[in-house]
């Protein structure tokens, strides 16, 4: 695992940004072989999304040939509910890059057959070869899209029922009508996540900071779901200054110094990939894990 310190969150989504960038560009996607990217929803990876766009705008970057699988949905909300993760999706990113509209995929939390919607959603992720880079956000009780706290790190695709502090986090959106929030959602689960060949995880803001420490420092624990990432061969986790408070300065020391080397070792990585390497051999080469 990488850990990267950015001043401000909008260092951060800078980061995430030409890092997902770089990837895309480095993987060459065609109609046939696109690049699958898994996306999040929250505040936290809108800075992402910006740079994102600016890098389309640019002509630095192209979705042409990028297929999407967003992390959750709620159950119950229709799709053009302004709080609906449908919408925030087109409205933060997808209608201001050229990625064709048949390319995204977002669970739909609106149909009668919950388990078959998450089933096929699993199927469809497959039929893919899987995602090559999934971006998340944590919640500050450490849940990754919505696995709350007890979720099982093997769980795939379902219906979650929400935990009492997500929703009056999210009530925020919802007028602060806790009434308002739905209680239950669809979402990718943590092994979902964890097989894909790459995560990234953005975390920022002072409020997160307890999530951060349980997640890298503590033991791998289903009570803060983002600490599965321990098990994963290649993650990486972007946050700024605040998100930092909680952990040990010798953590953050040990990260700043492997942050010194990393341009070289993603030199080799990258000259790796190209020769294609299978995904569990990374961590072998690459000294940041
Ligand atoms: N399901 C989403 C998560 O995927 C997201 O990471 C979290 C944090 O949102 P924010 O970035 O706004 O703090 O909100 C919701 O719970």
């Amino acid at each position: 695992m990488r850990l990267i310190i950015r001043d401000d969150p909008k260092a951060v989504g800078d980061y995430i940004a030409q890092y997902i960038c770089k990837r895309i560009n480095e993987f060459s996607p065609t109609a046939d072989k696109p690049f699958v990217l898994g996306l999040p929803t929250g505040s936290s990876p809108i800075p992402t999304y910006k740079t994102l766009i600016k890098l389309v705008n640019d002509g630095k970057l192209s979705f042409k040939h990028v297929v999407t699988f967003n992390m959750d949905e709620y159950v119950g909300l229709p799709m053009d509910h302004p709080e609906s993760y449908h919408t925030f999706m087109f409205r933060e990113f997808f209608s201001h890059v050229d990625i064709p509209p048949n390319q995204v995929n977002i669970l739909d939390g609106t149909v009668e057959d919950l388990y078959a919607e998450c089933k096929s959603y699993e199927e469809r992720i497959k039929s893919y070869g899987g995602i090559e880079l999934f971006l998340a956000g944590i919640g500050a009780d450490g849940h990754v899209a919505f696995n709350e706290p007890g979720s099982s790190l093997a769980s795939r695709t379902r219906v979650k029922t929400l935990a009492y502090d997500t929703i009056l986090a999210n009530a925020r959106f919802f007028n602060n009508d806790i009434e308002a929030v739905p209680k239950m959602a669809l979402t990718v689960g943590v092994a979902t996540v964890l097989d894909s060949k790459e995560v990234v995880v953005v975390v920022t803001g002072l409020q997160k900071s307890l999530a951060l420490s349980k997640a890298i420092e503590g033991g791998v624990n289903h009570l803060w779901t983002l600490s599965a990432l321990q098990m994963h061969p290649w993650a990486l986790i972007v946050v700024d200054e605040d998100a930092t408070s909680e952990l040990h300065v010798k953590t953050v020391k040990y990260f700043k110094s492997i942050e010194r080397v990393q341009d070289e070792v993603e030199k080799k990585h990258a000259g790796l990939r190209t020769k294609g390497l299978p995904a569990a051999d990374h961590h072998q080469v690459g000294s940041m894990e």
